[in-house]
C-alpha cells in the first residue's frame, strides 16, 4: 500500500514538473517523435500491469493471467478513448482512465464466459479520497459501475446503467486492493439484471455488495 502511494506521489510531482516546464514534447523524446510522427499510433492498453501496481494488484493479475491460459478467462483491454465519439469530441475519455498512472482508477478486468462473469481488480488511488484514507464513495460505486457494465455488455452488447443498488459495508482503505465479482443472474428481453461484492485481496472482508439493471439499448430510439 505505502509503496503504491509512494509511486502515485511520484506521478504527481512529475505532473506538477510538467506543469511549471516545458511542453511534454520538449522533454519526452519518444513523445515528441510520436508527436510529429505521421505513422499511426498504436492505443495503450491501459489494463496490464505498470509502475504504481501494488505487489498485491500484480499478484493477482499474475494468477488470473495463469487462468486465461486455459481459455475458460480472458482478459479485457482498456482503452482511454473510444473511435465512436472521437469525431464529435475529441478529448473525450472513460472517466475510470482519465488519471496519470497509479492516482486515480488502476484495474483489470478478466471475463469468464462459460460462467458469464467478471472479477475486476481494483486499486483506487490517492486522487479518489473521500473519508481522510478512505475511497470515496462514488469512486466505488464508479468502479462497480464499470465492473458490472462490461459484465452486462459482453453477452448485452451497448448496455446503459438504468439502476444501480449498493450496500457499502466496509470502508476501503486508499491504495489498497480489491475484488469485484460480477455476475449476470438473468435476461429478460432488454433486461440484464446483475449482482457483484467487493472483497479485500484476501476475500477475508466484504466491502460492498449491489445489484444492477442494465437495459440493452433499443436501435429504434434515440437516446436524447
Ligand atoms: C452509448 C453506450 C456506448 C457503449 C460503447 C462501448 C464502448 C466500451 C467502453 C467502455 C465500457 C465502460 C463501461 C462503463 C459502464 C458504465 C455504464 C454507464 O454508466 S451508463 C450511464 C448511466 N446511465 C444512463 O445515463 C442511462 C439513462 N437512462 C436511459 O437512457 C434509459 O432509461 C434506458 C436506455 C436505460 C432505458 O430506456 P429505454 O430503452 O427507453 O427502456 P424502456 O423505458 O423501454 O424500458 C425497458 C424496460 O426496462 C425497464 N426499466 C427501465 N429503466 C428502469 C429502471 N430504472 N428500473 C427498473 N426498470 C427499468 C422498463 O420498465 C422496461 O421493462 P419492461 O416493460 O420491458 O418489463
Amino acid at each position: 500500500m505505502l509503496r503504491s502511494c509512494t509511486a502515485a506521489l511520484r506521478t504527481l510531482r512529475a505532473l506538477r514538473g510538467r506543469r511549471e516546464g516545458a511542453s511534454p514534447a520538449a522533454r519526452d523524446p519518444v513523445l515528441a517523435r510520436r508527436w510529429f510522427s505521421t505513422e499511426k499510433v498504436i492505443p495503450k492498453d491501459h489494463a496490464l500491469p505498470n509502475p504504481s501496481w501494488s505487489k498485491d494488484l500484480r499478484l493477482l493479475f499474475d494468477q488470473f493471467m495463469k487462468k486465461c491460459e486455459d481459455g475458460s478467462w480472458e482478459r479485457l483491454p482498456s482503452y482511454k478513448n473510444s473511435k465512436l465519439v472521437k469525431e464529435q469530441l475529441s478529448q473525450a475519455q472513460l472517466f475510470t482512465r482519465g488519471y496519470e498512472d497509479g492516482l486515480g482508477f488502476e484495474y483489470v478486468i478478466f471475463y469468464n464466459d462459460d460462467e458469464k462473469r467478471t472479477v475486476c481488480l481494483f486499486q483506487g488511488g490517492p486522487y479518489l479520497q473521500g473519508v481522510p484514507g478512505f475511497l470515496h464513495g462514488g469512486a466505488i460505486a464508479t468502479m462497480i459501475d464499470a465492473a458490472v457494465g462490461m459484465c452486462a455488455a459482453i453477452p448485452g452488447g451497448i448496455v446503459m446503467t438504468a439502476n444501480l443498488n449498493i450496500n457499502f459495508k466496509r470502508p476501503i482503505p486508499l491504495c489498497s486492493v480489491v475484488v469485484i465479482n460480477s455476475q449476470l443472474d438473468k435476461i429478460e428481453g432488454r433486461k440484464l439484471f446483475l449482482s457483484c461484492t467487493v472483497r479485500s485481496a484476501d476475500e477475508k472482508i466484504l466491502y460492498s455488495e449491489a445489484t444492477g439493471l442494465f437495459i440493452k439499448l433499443d436501435p429504434e430510439k434515440s437516446l436524447i
